[in-house]
């Protein structure tokens, strides 16, 4: 969802960096071939995770939940040389597309498509995560967090979209299980004692932690 009234989203779209044409390729594709297109960053989102990446200049990167592959693209713009982004999606039947995309860009040797369970392959990964963006299904934030905050490094990155899940977290009337499960890891992270937080109230929300 967007809070942003339409008139300043359009301010915004246009006093921000153009996305490059393969996203914009990648956008308009998904929008016309892929179920759920919502789910993909785009533009905004998509320069805010380029241009945070620029600032840290991660060696690895992981995310969980490719999609079409948007954002894992706009994640690598900011890789070190030598560096890898590893992303994870469970299904199987985007593998063909977002491995054409891949392919496509200037980043395709840098990034490691895993396909399956990111529960089940998030132990198997033996890097020490830069950054990491958590994107896939809700009811596993937690999950996630506490699978990958040990393998972040100290001072390094976790970034967690669609933490205002459309406003519901704040709307006292709304107390659906996904609801309630997004209040309860906003909470968590926001009393954590090893991580700093901040989040950032752009497009769904992001949720950037810093390790301590
Ligand atoms: C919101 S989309 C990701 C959007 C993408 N990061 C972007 O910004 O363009 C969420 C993705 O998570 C994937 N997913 C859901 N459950 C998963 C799981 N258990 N392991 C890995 N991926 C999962 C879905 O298949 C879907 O493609």
């Amino acid at each position: 969802m967007d809070f942003l009234p339409a008139e300043l989203d359009q301010y915004v779209a246009a006093h921000t960096a153009p996305e490059p044409e393969l996203l914009r390729q990648i956008s308009r594709e998904t929008h016309l071939e892929v179920l759920k297109p919502r789910m993909l960053s785009g533009h905004l989102q998509g320069r805010t995770l380029a241009m945070l990446a620029h600032m840290v200049q991660p060696k690895y990167i992981l995310e969980i939940g490719t999609y079409t592959g948007y954002s894992a693209l706009c994640l690598a713009e900011g890789l070190t040389s030598g560096g890898q982004l590893v992303t994870i999606d469970v299904n199987e039947e985007l593998e063909r597309r977002v491995k054409n995309y891949f392919a496509q860009s200037p980043y395709r040797d840098q990034i490691e498509l895993r396909i399956g369970n990111a529960q089940e392959i998030i132990p198997t990964l033996s890097y020490t995560w830069d950054m990491v963006f958590i994107d896939a299904d809700k009811q596993s934030y937690s999950r996630y967090f506490e699978l990958t905050l040990p393998q972040v490094r100290k001072g390094g990155f976790i970034i967690i979209d669609n933490v205002l899940w459309s406003g519901k977290v704040f709307d006292e009337s709304k107390s659906d299980k996904a609801t309630l499960s997004m209040r309860a890891f906003n909470q968590m992270v926001h009393d954590h004692p090893d991580v700093e937080n901040v989040l950032l109230p752009i497009r769904d929300g992001l949720m950037v932690l810093r390790k301590l």
